[in-house]
């Protein structure tokens, strides 16, 4: 069956036209003004009149967790409640992350990952690995699971979290060379472990062991510190480097910093980070503040959010994700005598588009057409698949989302499509709701109504050496060749 999208204002990141758009077998056929439908689809179609709406891609979100196992419990969304939950978000692709234990190869965790996810998304996936130890099998696995059929094309690396996924300094430097030689890009959770490790041992014994701990054992400066270091080692590395969840200004600073002395580096905010800030951990409320603990911590300087809106709009960051990661109430509670306990993350995927919507274009800070760009099109270029996704346009995959810009809804854990009982963003009301999401041609979320089925979604392989992010890299190499003094004459 072909869709016809009539009458609205199609929105890419670089342009907004009126335009009526064209769906078949799961393929944008058709971008016209005043479309004719070819006779020999006439019959066959049915129509969405999005007249006031915009018609723009539907959201990737590069930065999920669905059913991690971690600090002793998994993630409650899986990949079907959580990727249910995308789509009634308006996000249609997301990209998850490859978690292997330090013991595991790359190879067993892909396998497990892959036999989690694949028969229960709901919208398009792709994958990202963590790298969380270093040993020449690491090495070989990395390269082998950037073929075609494996599809990865980035690791990330955990500078926190010791004992559990944290690497040393030189881990993580034999990993970025690595990635530079195969083509991948380098991401980073940019925190100093070792010194949160302090500490947190510092304020239990202090008998500090509420959720106030969380955000106290972790001031900003040691996000700014190891992302200082990651931009610096990446660059030595000559490796390409995407930090994930900037959650301060500090660290977004940084970033400004080395992109200003020629580093390739993508800064990554967060939902929640643009649309909540660290007060919440001082809530007298156990279970209020526990629920907003994720790390970095939100920040405690509630100018932050709309800082780094501000600097999504001027271009110093670049894309948003969410780093969904669920935990209920009663997960929660096994941090309820020691805040260290407590598991990390928050709710995001359902939420980020239209609290990017309300913080970034609502308030005049972005045009709709930045919106898709941060909301979809920079995740499609950066990890190279871009533009069968990210676009509206002939050729793309049809993932599209009818947005009326005007709606508004108030979010809420009462309402929301997760398998967790708390919502980070309860209350807030925001503009700009996704009233149709179409994935991959499939009308999936019309005015409320799910309509998907556990598996509906495909497995997207991300081709190495990318050239949004890798271009520049070979003319890097060669200026920074060693040089050798030939003494051969004396
Ligand atoms: N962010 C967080 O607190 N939980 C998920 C794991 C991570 O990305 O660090
Ligand atoms: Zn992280
Ligand atoms: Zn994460």
């Amino acid at each position: 069956m072909a869709l016809l999208i009539k009458n609205g204002t199609v929105v890419n990141d670089d342009l907004m036209i009126k335009a009526d758009v064209l769906v078949l077998d799961g393929k944008i056929i058709m971008v016209e003004e005043n479309l004719v439908v070819p006779e020999n689809l006439s019959k066959d179609y049915q129509i969405y009149d999005a007249t006031d709406r915009l018609v723009i891609p539907g959201g990737i979100d590069p930065h999920t967790h669905m059913q991690l196992p971690f600090m002793g419990e998994v993630a409650v969304d899986d990949f079907y409640a959580g990727t249910r939950a995308a789509l009634a978000g308006g996000t249609t692709m997301i990209i998850d992350f490859v978690i292997p234990p330090k013991t595991s190869s790359l190879l067993e965790a892909y396998k497990q990952w892959r036999d989690w996810a694949d028969p229960k998304v709901c919208c398009d996936y792709a994958l990202s690995m963590a790298v969380t130890t270093w040993n020449e099998q690491i090495s070989e696995e990395m390269k082998i699971v950037t073929e075609p059929s494996f599809g990865i094309n980035s690791f990330k690396f955990f500078l926190a979290y010791k004992n559990v996924f944290m690497v040393t300094d030189e881990e993580f430097f034999q990993g970025l060379k690595r990635c530079a030689q195969i083509g991948a890009l380098g991401r980073v959770h940019a925190e100093n472990g070792s010194v949160i490790a302090e500490k947190q041992k510092e304020l239990l014994e202090m008998g500090i062991t509420g959720p106030e701990g969380h955000t106290q054992s972790r001031p900003e400066e040691l996000e700014a510190e190891a992302t200082n270091r990651a931009c610096t080692l990446a660059s030595q590395a000559n490796c390409p480097l995407y930090v994930v969840h900037v959650m301060s200004k500090g660290a977004a600073k940084v970033i400004a910093e080395h992109r200003q002395n020629g580093a390739i580096v993508f800064g990554e905010p967060i939902a929640a980070g643009l649309g909540c800030d660290g007060t919440h951990y001082y809530s007298k409320d156990w279970m209020h503040a526990a629920a907003h603990i994720l790390s970095p911590p939100l920040s405690r300087d509630p100018t932050t959010p709309s800082t780094l809106m501000d600097l999504l709009a001027c271009g110093q960051l670049h894309l948003t994700a969410t780093d969904n990661c669920t935990f209920t109430c009663s997960q929660k509670k096994l941090g309820l005598n020691d805040f260290t306990k407590i598991p990390n993350g928050v709710n995001g995927v359902e939420d980020r588009m239209s609290v990017v919507w309300e913080k970034g274009v609502h308030s005049g800070k972005i045009d709709p057409m930045k919106f898709v760009s941060i909301t979809s099109t920079t995740a499609a270029r950066i990890f190279n698949c871009y533009p069968r996704k990210g676009r509206i346009a002939v050729g793309s995959d049809a993932d599209i989302v009818i947005w009326n810009p005007s709606a508004t809804r108030t979010i809420s854990a009462q309402t929301h499509h997760h398998a967790n009982d708390f919502n980070i963003f309860e209350g807030m009301i925001v503009h700009g709701v996704p009233e149709i999401t179409i994935s991959r041609g499939k009308v999936v979320w019309e005015y409320g109504e799910l309509n998907v089925e556990a598996g509906n979604g495909k497995f997207i392989s991300l081709p190495p050496f990318c050239n949004y992010v890798f271009s520049a890299i070979p003319a890097r190499a060669r200026k920074m060749q060693p040089i050798s003094v030939d003494r051969s004459n004396i």
